[in-house]
């Protein structure tokens, strides 16, 4: 039997860190939303037992090191599966973005595989099991919008954003998450109103929203990457309601009501930056 599941990309409206825990990890308080920005994973079944993944992708490995590789060994493993899979990855969202595709691509293969293999578990059952792949795999496996606290993994469902578009733009570099948060000084911190930014989606106000966005790691990255900087200013020329970096980055997004200033705004950073979107904020969640 073959399945097929999308594996949407996210962005974080806000994204705050609140201090460093003792595993390491960093205590976060996050507004995340998916968005119309999707990988595609094909699943089928295997009777030797054994985990195939391929990506055709040069940044992704094909290995157990790839998440969703991950994903099918653990629940395998946990659930004494005697079967296999191979995995097949059409990789659409930038690796390495800020925009969780390889948690996504996680996500999608535990819920894809839940049904192949008949496991029987509840979506609060996968996102746990999801949360010990990465912080944020609990997210992509509901989908929809949240806020995120602990280091990712504690989910609660909020209201979703008021319709717009999304305007993405992803320099030619890839970010490591763990080296953002490493250069993360806890001491100068510019922290968001995560909960303004709660209230101004349950209020359905999209002026709200777009003053109310922040991510304190944003200024690490365009530390690290001044290119990055270069992108928002372009954004922030051309037109965007409100600009930001998303995760980790280096990818920028920018939050645009109208059709035609979309255009704009898409046409203006074509020019310049090689990979650019426009998408819709899918911001509901849909169960699959
Ligand atoms: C930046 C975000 O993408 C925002 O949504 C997430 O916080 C990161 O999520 P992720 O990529 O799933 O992160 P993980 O794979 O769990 O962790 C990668 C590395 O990032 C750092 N990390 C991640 C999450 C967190 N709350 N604190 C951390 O310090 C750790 O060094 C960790 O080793
Ligand atoms: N299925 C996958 N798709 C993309 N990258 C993967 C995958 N599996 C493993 N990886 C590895 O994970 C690294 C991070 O890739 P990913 O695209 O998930 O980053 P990201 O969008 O910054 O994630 P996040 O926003 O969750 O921090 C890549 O450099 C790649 O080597």
């Amino acid at each position: 039997m073959k399945l097929s599941m999308k594996a949407p990309a996210k962005i974080n409206l806000s994204l705050d860190v609140l201090g460093k825990r003792p595993d390491g990890f960093h205590e976060v308080e996050m507004i995340m939303t998916t968005i119309d920005l999707s990988d595609r994973i094909e699943l089928e079944d295997r009777y030797d037992g054994k985990i195939y993944v391929s990506s055709h992708n040069r940044y992704v490995p094909d290995d157990q090191r790839n998440l969703a590789y991950q994903a099918a060994q653990l629940l395998k493993e946990r659930f004494k599966v005697s079967r296999g899979v191979t995995i097949t990855i059409t990789k659409i969202i930038p690796v390495a973005a800020g925009l969780a595709g390889g948690s996504s691509d996680a996500a999608a293969t535990l819920k894809g595989l839940n049904r192949l293999w008949n496991l029987g578990l509840s979506v609060d059952q996968l996102a746990e099991i999801g949360a010990e792949i990465g912080s944020d795999v609990s997210f992509c496996v509901y989908g929809g919008t949240a806020l995120a606290t602990g280091r990712g993994e504690v989910i609660q469902h909020i209201d979703h954003p008021p319709k717009c578009w999304v305007v993405l733009a992803k320099p030619e570099l890839g970010v490591s998450t763990a080296e953002v948060y490493r250069n993360l000084n806890l001491k100068n911190i510019e922290h968001p109103d995560v909960h303004g930014m709660v209230d101004a989606l349950k209020e359905k106000d999209y002026d709200k929203m777009c003053n109310l966005v922040g991510n304190v790691l944003e200024t690490v990255t365009l530390n690290l990457y001044p290119e990055v900087s270069q992108i928002k200013e372009q954004m922030i020329k051309f037109g965007a309601d409100a600009v930001l970096m998303s995760g980790s980055g280096p990818t920028v997004f920018g939050l645009v009501q109208y059709d035609s200033r979309m255009q704009r705004v898409y046409n203006g950073l074509k020019g310049f930056c090689d990979k650019v979107y426009a998408v819709r904020i899918i911001g509901e969640r849909v169960v699959d």
